[in-house]
């Protein structure tokens, strides 16, 4: 049980760190919280909740293991390389193509309902 807490309070912390250190990952906390806000507000169906859930949580895993490699990487080799680049790139477009699917559930769910 103990070492089951100590993960979960090592998980946190990872969380805690990159909101800490990465703007994206405050932009995706104030993204969270709008949608949180919308559902409640427009009274999401469970359904609704689980896309929007999901959607969410794809954005938030992308954005930690972008982090975790940009990080690797400053660390593995803190010098300019052509490879590097592409690591870190590919890293951000996992990020943008969570984000973009995350966006378009958002507005199948919530577009409906403002119109
Ligand atoms: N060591 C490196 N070698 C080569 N290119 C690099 C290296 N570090 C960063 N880059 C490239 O420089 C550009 C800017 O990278 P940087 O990490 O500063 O910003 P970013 O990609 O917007 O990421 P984030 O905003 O999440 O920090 C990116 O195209 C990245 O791939």
């Amino acid at each position: 049980m103990n070492r089951l807490t100590g993960s979960f309070r090592n998980a946190f912390r990872g969380i805690g760190t990159a909101l800490r250190s990465e703007p994206n990952a405050r932009i995706h906390l104030v993204a969270t919280g709008a949608v949180i806000a919308a559902g409640a507000f427009f009274r999401c169906s469970a359904g609704e909740w689980a896309v929007l859930a999901v959607a969410t949580a794809a954005v938030w895993t992308a954005e930690l293991l972008n982090t975790a490699i940009e990080k690797s990487m400053d660390l593995l080799h803190p010098d300019q390389h052509p490879l590097v680049k592409n690591i870190k790139d590919m890293a951000a477009g996992a990020v943008l193509i969570a984000a973009i699917g995350a966006v378009i559930a958002a507005g199948c769910i919530f577009l409906p309902k403002i119109l």
